[in-house]
């Protein structure tokens, strides 16, 4: 198996968050004029997601995401340099023009995740953000040129990190998409 990078937070281990931590700033890989984000509260569900359509450093196979409250995050320098990329997806992603780099993802429809902002904490220098929690879409890294033979080991090195591995998003974060939609639908009462 060739040498692959899951991320260059979690390859070499990484520390637990701080759980008085209150937020801080996140900045996208411009070396000028940065878009900068401000966070008034920690993160939540902090994961490895291997989706296609979440950002990642160059190299790695996994994004790191998390969620925060729509309220708790303001850009707050140059964001006149976002643009959405993709306004079709279920998450907005807005993105720097420049470098690329996402720097908030926002649902707009109805959805169960509505009023939570997507964000990569990678982007920010402050510590105490949440570590990562679990690893979703591990299977979808495949779709994405990934050669399906080392999946077996990048499932192993995610076990290795202590982090669990799922092809969806964890089982708390699908049953709570499953609980909305039961209620929508009337099958559960509201
Ligand atoms: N195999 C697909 C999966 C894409 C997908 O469903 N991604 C999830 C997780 S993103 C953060 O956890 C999702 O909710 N997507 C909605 C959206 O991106 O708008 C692939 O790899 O593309
Ligand atoms: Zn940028
Ligand atoms: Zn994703």
């Amino acid at each position: 198996m060739a040498p692959f990078s899951l991320h260059p937070a979690i390859d070499n281990g990484f520390s637990k968050g701080d759980p008085s931590f209150r937020g801080g700033t996140l900045r996208c890989l411009c070396e000028r004029d940065p878009v900068e984000l401000t966070l008034t509260s920690n993160v939540a569900h902090n994961h490895a997601c291997g989706c296609s359509k979440c950002w990642k450093p160059d190299g790695a196979l996994f994004s790191l995401v998390a969620v925060v409250p729509s309220e708790k995050l303001s850009v707050t320098a140059n964001a006149d340099k976002l643009a959405v990329i993709d306004d079709s997806a279920t998450i907005l992603r807005y993105a720097c023009r420049d470098c690329g780099v996402h720097i908030y993802g926002r649902i707009e429809k109805e959805h169960p995740f509505y009023g939570l902002d997507f964000v990569h904490t990678d982007l920010s220098d402050d510590k105490g953000w949440q570590e990562p929690q679990f690893a979703a879409f591990v299977s979808s890294i495949i779709e994405a040129g990934f050669d399906p033979s080392g999946i077996d080991a990048v499932r192993a090195k995610f076990k290795e990190l202590g982090l669990e591995t799922y092809d969806a998003l964890s089982p708390p974060l699908m049953d709570a998409i499953a609980t909305w939609t039961g209620k929508k639908n009337g099958k559960l009462p509201a």
